[in-house]
């Protein structure tokens, strides 16, 4: 682990995948006024899958009082495809939310795809987004995320840090390519643990009885090298989102 202090889990139950993703679409909606009111600017981390792309369509439906002007956006992983493939999480969020924002397009931070920006292997497009967030870093290594929103897999995977792999052990690199994702496609550029647990706040957005082994286990303090959700972790707050199939087993 590493030595940022880190936050205990919060549980916040709901019934279905819809009232998880309205619900942690106004909580975001609420923290990022917040962050703005405190610093002016907010730095929040997007990420792919079903329930973080249906939590931007309700944000897009009820922004509340975001200065979009002052908002800043991160990718948590990235499929590595070509620029503008709809299995990009770039692409889906920005169907979902960010095409219809006024948001400043110098500040979507994206992972660059496949032939962008001279990149032609996950690595060099992770190299190259470790770059971008240092350039954004108060202190050269990443941003100050006032939220970094995550999916997660029912064998515990967050961003494309997946069980007993390279990349959910790194303990240096902030971002890192992968080549041989369990999930396709298996070319995939990540946030690592030691980059995620530099946010202030850490969100899991869970749906579904396919990943209530891996809920329980996550928020029991598994191994993160098993679960990698369990590694994952704000400095102030870490909360799951969760509907009730996904927290069947965790206690009551
Ligand atoms: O492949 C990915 O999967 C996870 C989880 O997706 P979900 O649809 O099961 O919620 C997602 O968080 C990640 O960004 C994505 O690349």
């Amino acid at each position: 682990m590493s030595d940022h202090v880190t936050s205990p889990s919060e549980v916040l139950r709901f019934a279905d995948a819809d009232e998880v993703a309205r619900a942690a679409a106004d909580a975001f909606v609420e923290a990022v006024v917040a962050a703005q009111r405190e610093r002016v600017q907010a730095h929040v981390v997007l990420t792919g899958g079903g329930t973080g792309i249906a939590m931007l369509e309700h944000v897009r439906r009820n922004q509340g009082a975001i200065d979009w002007s002052a908002v800043n956006v991160y990718f948590g992983d990235e499929r590595f495809l070509p620029p503008g493939d709809g299995e990009r999480n770039e692409v889906q969020a920005r169907a979902a939310l960010l095409d219809h924002v006024p948001l400043d397009p110098a500040r979507i931070h994206t992972m660059p795809a496949l032939g962008e920006d001279g990149c032609s292997t996950p690595a060099e497009s992770a190299q190259r987004y470790a770059e971008i967030l240092a350039a954004h870093s108060p202190d050269g290594t990443v941003p100050q995320f006032d939220v970094h929103l995550l999916g997660m897999g029912g064998e515990g995977h967050i961003n494309s840090l997946f069980p007993h792999t390279d990349a959910v052990r790194e303990s240096a690199r902030l971002v890192v390519g992968v080549e041989d994702s369990p999930k396709p496609p298996p070319a995939r550029v990540t946030l690592t643990l030691p980059a995620v647990r530099r946010a202030r706040q850490v969100w899991f957005l869970v749906a579904g009885a396919a990943k209530a082994e891996a809920v329980a286990a996550a928020v029991g303090g598994a191994e993160p090298e098993e679960f990698p959700a369990a590694g994952a972790r704000g400095t102030e707050r870490t909360v799951w989102f969760v509907d009730a199939e996904a927290a069947a087993q965790l206690p009551s």
